[in-house]
């Protein structure tokens, strides 16, 4: 008889694990350092952007209605207005200035034409001849058209990418609020292991710790390796009691039902508050996740790829909730199998396949050896295919959901 709990549905587990993960206390940190992180408060515009209408090209401002007649037209040239440069006269009728790309438009021009549309006039250096009509605003950015002053221009959880950190930065922001980065410790447990700078012998190289430290930069967190534990209660109880001042601790291996699994008896006696221990997918099924305090324990399946799928699949949503980000699920995009697949209902599967563009749709194909302990097949994947719970097949061509992996290169 199995004294084991029911099987939590993949999205249940992920709602639950988000419910234990709020936004973590605001930093202001340099622009540089916010890439992929979420905005903690709106920001408003101090500046109004172009702070003036400009022009759009390299050519000559002019009034529009002077170009009203035949073609081509005559006028003199006033003045030149370079970027950064204010304009000093007026652009009456008859004439015109020469100005250059983001030059502010001089008073009374109301249209700009391209350089490559004017002609110079042989022995007439002030003046140039138009040969194209254009109307009133032809190439000219208008005062304001980016960005007002006083503008929410980017809203809190926003997820700041590279345009955004532009915006902050053509605003004279240097600086930016965003929930500071979650400390993460990383701890091995298990009798076989060993570093990968010692001799293996007989022992199995610790391939997770170093894997999930990556894995949780990656997303955003600040990795601490507390090293191997091993399998004794005591053992894996003293690396876990060195974890004050982290967000989140995660674990691999030990999670199961042999005899040498004490993850979940050692975060019992540590005070850790079990939330749900095995979810209904493979790999990853023995998955136990706790809270003390605000620390969240995350224990994962020491198969190394069963580690890699749950970090994806769990712990990357909850470290980027904790960083303010709020589409924290995992992505999603349709595809088509390329091949078949068959299971017993009861497990939803996520399948390591290679998915490549063909004639207009993403086609899976899986790879070989799909075992949890195998990493060769998650080397070479790009894709996770989502064969759901309650599937026991999928024909050649069915319509799938595939996420795409943060893991890869
Ligand atoms: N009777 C049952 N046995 C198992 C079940 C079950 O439901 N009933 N579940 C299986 C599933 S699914 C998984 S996944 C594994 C997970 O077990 P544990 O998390 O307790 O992990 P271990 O048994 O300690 O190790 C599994 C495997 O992974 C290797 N390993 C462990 N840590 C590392 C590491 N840091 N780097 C590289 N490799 C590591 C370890 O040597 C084992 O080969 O349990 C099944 N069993
Ligand atoms: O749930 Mo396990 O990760 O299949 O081998």
């Amino acid at each position: 008889m199995s004294d084991t709990p029911a099987l939590l549905p993949v999205d249940e587990a992920r709602a639950r694990i988000l419910g234990l993960c709020t936004p973590l206390p605001t930093e202001w940190v340099p622009g540089d350092d916010a890439l992929g992180r979420a905005l903690a408060e709106d920001v408003r515009a101090r500046r109004t952007l172009p702070p003036w209408d400009n022009s759009a090209m390299d050519g000559y401002a002019v009034r529009a209605r002077d170009l009203a007649g035949p073609l081509p037209v005559r006028l003199t040239v006033g003045e030149t207005v370079f970027a950064g440069r204010r304009p000093t006269r007026e652009v009456v009728p008859g004439t015109c200035a020469r100005i250059m790309t983001g030059a502010p438009l001089p008073p009374g021009a109301d249209a700009v034409v391209m350089r490559e549309r004017t002609r110079a006039v042989p022995d007439a250096p002030d003046a140039v001849e138009i040969l194209e009509a254009v109307g009133p605003g032809n190439f000219i950015r208008p005062r304001g058209e980016d960005a007002r002053e006083g503008d929410v221009l980017l809203r809190r959880g926003t997820p700041l990418g590279i345009p955004e950190l532009g915006l902050l930065w053509a605003q004279g922001q240097g600086t930016v609020p965003v929930p500071r980065r979650p400390r993460v410790a990383v701890l091995s447990t298990g009798d076989e292991l060993c570093r990968v700078d010692e001799p293996p012998g007989d022992g199995i190289v610790d391939v997770n710790a170093p894997a999930l430290a990556l894995a949780v930069r990656r997303a955003g967190g600040v990795p601490t390796l507390l090293g191997i534990a091993r399998d004794t209660r005591e053992a894996v109880q003293e690396a876990l009691s060195r974890v004050e001042g982290f967000d989140v601790v995660l674990t691999s291996a030990g999670v199961s039902v042999g005899d040498h699994d004490f993850v979940k008896d050692a975060l019992e006696a540590l005070g850790v508050e079990q939330r749900f221990w095995r979810v209904a997918i493979k790999p990853g099924k023995p998955l136990v996740v706790g809270q003390r305090g605000h620390t969240l324990f995350m224990g994962l399946p020491g198969n190394p790829t069963s580690s890699l799928v749950t970090f994806e699949l769990f712990v990357r949503p909850a470290l980027r909730r904790l960083q303010g980000l709020e589409d924290v699920e995992p992505p999603r995009v349709s595809g088509r199998l390329d091949g078949r697949l068959s299971k017993a209902p009861g497990l939803a599967h996520f399948v390591r396949v290679t998915a490549t563009w063909r004639a207009g749709e993403l086609w899976a194909k899986p790879l070989g050896t799909q075992t949890s302990g195998a990493l060769r097949s998650a080397a070479a994947a790009t894709h996770l295919l989502h064969f759901p719970y309650d599937s026991s097949s999928l024909t050649d061509g069915s319509h799938v959901e595939l996420l795409p992996l943060s893991w890869v290169a």
